[in-house]
């Protein structure tokens, strides 16, 4: 079995090492306690890289990575990787993106009740300077407060859900957004920066990018109330770290709660000089639950990215994803998966790909396309040749013909996507829906309905509907060994089709003893 090999380049939770290391075709590097130079030599060999915020992957990283096909930030800002060097590569870079939310937002809260009564302190004194001395320590109340969240994405949305369960009055700003995402939340909605400048506490929770670094900076700071209170737990620089320093210093910024610095590790920094500051060492994803779920996420979208299968939450596609709504995302990676198994279940040339669409998803048929060609030739070719850019360039090459089209018919789904892979010798017709947001899920195999996740590694038998069948087959997988975890089965007018997921990866040999059984009309076997 060739195997693919995930470097991990910082430290993540043990669940997620756990996956890799246990997972049969996966040769898994651990180099998060080598400096960054040994780094280089390591991350050679790597054909996927998993990757926290204290690896750069610049172009050093990725001139040394020459197997390099996916990386994986686990977590959400991706702004210490160099997309357009990953682009040119054709490496696909994937983020982490909502595993951490919970824990960056408490860490807010923290940082914001820790400015109000300037607990590090209150703590020091009593804690380490053995003073009781309450007269120093009157704080202030979050209580009837206006807080400014610039941001109201997965963190700041929360944070100011929050804030308003501690009686404060809440105002957003963040011009990507409908104003109705606030306002349905009680929260109020400004076009006018200068509103945010107005509060008594603002708290910053925007991506790192162009429009962003220095967002905040000394003409900003001139427009604020004298005795603000700054919160930072999104990315370093995002506020002027210069004026910053200069106005706390001043007191016109009466207190800073900051987890991330422009350059990290920031252990001398001069913000650590300050009296009136909270700082932590960019700790807003350091909740064991948060890293519990990135960490498996990240092994779980790294393996399946390690095998060409599916690429979660890719952040550099050949389409617009600023054009994608989220609900098409996780239908793009069905038509994916769905293409990948149905090209496994007969190993003759694919003739042509044809891709359907019901309900809105419909709108994106040449995205699902794009998604499909991937599959299909990820399943039927060397995987190492297939990325986005290339597949359809690759598809047409071999003489692959392409085909879309819109159902207009209700099928009882809201949303149905219907792949049909037609090959030297047989047609495949799979149709898959999501449910409820992200529950994808197989619904239809050459006419039979079932219900199916897209996982795993699958027997499918079509057979005459005679009994004894289940009995028959579960036998002959018993005796060789092979644990069955489900088995599904559709009847039609003379014949059925059983879909076995099994434990085991299926051998050519038993697959044909399961054909040799007198009732089989054909069998097929695929592994997503
Ligand atoms: N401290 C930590 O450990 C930690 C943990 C998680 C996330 N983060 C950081 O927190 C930030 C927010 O993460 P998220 O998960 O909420 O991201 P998100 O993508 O869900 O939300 C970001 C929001 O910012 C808005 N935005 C973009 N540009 C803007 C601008 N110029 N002005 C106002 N709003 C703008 C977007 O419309 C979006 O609603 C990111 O920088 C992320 O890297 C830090
Ligand atoms: O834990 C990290 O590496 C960074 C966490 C956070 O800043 C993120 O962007 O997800």
């Amino acid at each position: 079995m060739s195997k693919h090999t995930i470097v991990v380049c910082d430290h993540i939770h043990e669940d997620g090492l756990n996956i890799l290391k246990t997972t049969e075709d996966i040769n898994y590097v651990y180099a998060a306690d080598i400096d960054k130079v040994s780094l280089l030599d390591v991350i050679k060999d790597a054909d996927v890289a998993i990757t926290r915020s204290s690896t750069d992957v610049d172009e050093k990283f990725l001139n040394a990575a020459t197997n390099l096909k996916a990386i994986i930030r686990a977590g959400v800002g991706y702004d210490n990787v160099d997309m357009e060097a990953c682009s040119k590569r054709g490496i696909i870079a994937m983020n982490v993106p909502t595993a951490n939310t919970i824990a960056a937002v408490e860490l807010t809260m923290a940082h914001m009740l820790s400015c109000m009564r300037k607990f590090p302190y209150a703590h020091n004194q009593l804690k380490n300077e053995r003073i009781w001395k309450r007269e120093d320590w009157y704080g202030n109340e979050l209580f009837g407060k206006k807080l400014g969240v610039i941001g109201f994405g997965n963190i700041g949305h929360r944070v100011a859900l929050r804030a308003k369960s501690f009686e404060m009055d809440v105002l957003t700003y963040d011009p990507y957004i409908p104003s109705t995402k606030a306002t349905d939340l009680g929260v109020e909605y400004t076009t006018n920066f200068d509103d945010i400048l107005a509060c008594d506490i603002i708290t910053i929770h925007t991506p790192k990018n162009q429009e962003t670094i220095d967002m905040i900076g000394e003409n900003e700071i001139a427009k604020m109330k004298d005795g603000v209170i700054l919160i930072n737990c999104a990315r370093g620089g995002l506020y002027n770290e210069e004026a910053l320093y200069n106005n706390l210093k001043s007191g016109k910024i009466a207190m800073a709660g900051i987890d991330v610095f422009k350059k990290e590790p920031a252990t001398d920094h001069p913000l650590l000089d300050l009296n009136n500051i909270t700082v932590t060492a960019h700790l807003g994803a350091n909740t064991k639950e948060s890293q519990k779920k990135i960490a498996t996420q990240a092994a779980e979208n790294a393996i399946e990215s390690a095998r060409g299968i599916a690429y979660p939450n890719a952040l550099n596609l050949p389409i617009d994803e600023n054009k994608i709504p989220s609900f098409v995302k996780p239908y793009i990676e069905l038509t994916q998966k769905i293409a990948f198994l149905s090209a496994q279940l007969d190993k003759s040339a694919i003739r042509s790909i044809s891709v359907c669409a019901q309900g809105e998803i419909k709108e994106y048929l040449d995205s699902l396309s794009t998604f499909a060609t991937v599959g299909a030739l990820t399943a039927s070719s060397d995987k190492d040749e297939i990325n986005y850019v290339n597949a359809k360039f690759i598809a047409e090459e071999k003489g692959i013909k392409f085909d879309t089209c819109e159902i207009n018919h209700s099928s009882g789904y809201s949303n149905k996507i219907t792949i049909t892979i037609t090959t030297e010798k047989r047609v495949n017709t799979i149709s898959g829906t999501v449910f409820d947001d992200d529950v994808q899920r197989i619904v239809e195999l050459d006419g039979f309905d079932f219900d199916i996740e897209p996982k795993g590694k699958m027997i499918m038998m079509r057979n005459n509907d005679v009994p004894g069948v289940i009995g028959q087959v579960g036998k002959l997988l018993g005796d060789n060994n092979i644990n069955i975890s489900d088995f599904r089965l559709a009847r039609g007018k003379n014949s059925a089709l059983a879909v076995i997921l099994v434990d085991e990866s299926i051998s050519h040999k038993v697959l044909e003893q399961i054909n040799n059984l007198e009732a089989a009309i054909s069998v097929a076997y695929a592994e997503i």
